[in-house]
């Protein structure tokens, strides 16, 4: 079976003298796999997705995503890996404030020309494709997709950060709490869509959060004490 995401002796401490935060002997996510991956506050999530995405280097250990050695690439390599075949919603989202609702997701096709394909492959355009995520995330009024994104609320925000991540159907999503700042209506939307584009797009789904509650809507659920011999 083919991985989307393959971690083996990962190792990482944030500093010299920290404790080891992360001890993954082996963790693996296969192509196409949903995952929900639970863990309390400050038990190592948001640093192993640092991991997962290049942010972060193991001082020991492989990080492979798609068959390749991430975290070994170097500067420009690195980026432009993740560009291409990453789809990333972080916890403080990452957006850009001087640009609007639809330039913040379509940035992913400005900087990768395969998913700048796939997005037309499946919706005739980038912006068509930005537009139809939008709408199914509820944010299809136009004024608000001109809206700088630091004129929107927590949760609004939230939803562009994932249209963001789906664009162009990158191979692995990986995805922080992305539900804490929506209510719970929306939180089932969220996930739920999230789950079907990532299906539609045969996206491997690394979902990290404490929200027990969305655990049976994925193929398998894991705590990170389970993986984890590190500090958690
Ligand atoms: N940038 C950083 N520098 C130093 N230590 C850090 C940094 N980020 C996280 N840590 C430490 O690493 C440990 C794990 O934190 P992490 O943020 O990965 O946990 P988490 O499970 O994502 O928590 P939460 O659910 O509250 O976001 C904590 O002890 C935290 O203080």
């Amino acid at each position: 079976m083919s991985m989307a995401l393959q971690l083996d002796d990962v190792r990482f401490r944030w500093h010299r003298r920290a404790p080891c935060v992360i001890d993954v002997q082996h963790f693996a996510v296969a192509e196409g796999e949903q995952l929900f991956l639970a863990g309390p506050s400050g038990s190592g999530k948001s640093t192993l997705l640092a991991l997962i995405a290049g942010i972060a280097t193991p001082e020991q250990g492989q990080v492979r995503v798609l068959g390749e050695s991430f975290a070994q690439l170097r500067g420009a390599r690195r980026d432009r890996f993740r560009a291409e075949h990453l789809g990333i919603i972080f916890q403080q989202f990452n957006l850009l404030p001087y640009l609007s609702v639809l330039d913040n997701v379509l940035l992913p096709c400005r900087f990768s020309e395969r998913r700048r394909a796939e997005a037309c492959a499946r919706d005739g355009s980038p912006e068509a494709q930005a537009r139809r995520l939008l709408e199914r995330l509820g944010l299809a009024a136009d004024d608000v997709l001109r809206r700088p994104v630091t004129a929107l609320s927590v949760g609004q925000q939230q939803r562009v950060a994932a249209a963001r991540a789906l664009m162009g159907a990158p191979g692995l999503v990986i995805a922080d709490e992305p539900t804490s700042a929506l209510d719970t209506d929306r939180r089932s939307e969220f996930v739920a869509l999230l789950i079907q584009e990532c299906t539609a797009a045969g996206a491997a789904l690394l979902f990290v959060s404490h929200d027990l509650s969305l655990a049976p809507r994925f193929h398998r659920s894991l705590s990170l004490r389970d993986i984890n011999g590190g500090a958690s």
